[in-house]
């Protein structure tokens, strides 16, 4: 969108001359201190819905220059976990280069090979850009990607579409799939606090939520995502993660021990 496009990774203090937000006291990523964490029992597992879309509803993957976004439809939902309903708009991904690691979040100092955002909005707006200028307008669901020793068949249904949209402005459309597939196996543990855009405009209206169980890939389907996105000037898109925030006293909640 307008405005987005000039900033870039390299040169994350300048973002706040252009986009004042991002000097906030609320930002993300964090690096979650696990000694910090308070726990909260209240607060409960997710109940998803309309999450397994029927493969013949096409879903938009887009490079964006800055990550690749997988559009979601409009009719699925969360409840329970957070303190109203939400409506998932996109999902996308945050990963590093070939042994070095890009999650944006870290837990006691480890960052994991990437990260999943899949980025939601109160039901009590009708848009997006409406929801994410408002505190708790919007809710991001993140989870630790690494590698293990099998493939991720759930996660092969959109890498297998990276080199259709390889370089930035590309965009190709996949086949609908079970996109809580794409989340941890186990969902009921979780880290919570309030945070912001992990880019510009870095609007401080994030509800996070950080899985505990971490999603497992295969090393070669680690490396597609870090070996076949590129930007504008053909420089290949890496270690696309915002450094770790101060916490300026905000508190880290943890539904379990
Ligand atoms: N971690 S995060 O959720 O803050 C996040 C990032 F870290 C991101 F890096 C991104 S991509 C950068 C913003 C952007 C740029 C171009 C276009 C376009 O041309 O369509 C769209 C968006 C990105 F899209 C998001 N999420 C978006 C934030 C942008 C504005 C709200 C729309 C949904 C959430
Ligand atoms: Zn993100």
């Amino acid at each position: 969108g307008p405005g987005h496009s000039h900033w870039n990774y390299a040169d994350q203090m300048a973002w706040t001359s252009d986009f004042h937000s991002c000097g906030g006291a609320s930002q993300s990523p964090i690096n979650i201190q696990l000694s910090e964490t308070i726990f909260d029992p209240s607060l409960r597992p997710f109940l998803l819905s309309g999450f397994d879309v029927p493969e013949d509803e096409k879903l938009k993957l887009k490079n964006n220059g800055h990550t690749v976004v997988l559009d979601l439809p409009d009719n699925l939902l969360i409840h329970n976990g957070l303190p109203q309903e939400y409506r998932a708009a996109q999902l996308h991904f945050h990963w590093g280069s070939r042994g070095a690691p890009g999650s944006e979040h870290s837990v006691d100092g480890k960052r994991y090979s990437g990260e999943i955002h899949v980025v939601h909005y109160s039901t009590e707006y009708s848009t997006i850009q409406e929801a994410m200028t408002q505190p708790g307008g919007l809710a991001v669901l993140g989870a630790f990607l690494e590698a293990g020793s099998e493939e991720n068949p759930t996660y092969e249904h959109f890498l297998t579409y990276l080199p259709q949209v390889s370089n930035e402005g590309q965009d190709t459309e996949v086949p609908g799939f079970n996109i809580s597939g794409l989340l941890p196996g186990r969902m009921e543990r979780y880290y919570r606090y309030n945070g912001s855009l992990t880019t510009p405009p870095c609007f401080q209206s994030v509800n996070w939520t950080i899985f505990n169980d971490t999603i497992k890939l295969s090393e070669r389907q680690i490396s597609m995502l870090e070996d076949t996105l590129h930007r504008d000037d053909e420089e290949i898109l890496q270690l696309n993660f915002r450094n770790a925030q101060h916490m300026h006293g905000r508190i880290i909640l943890a539904n379990f021990r």
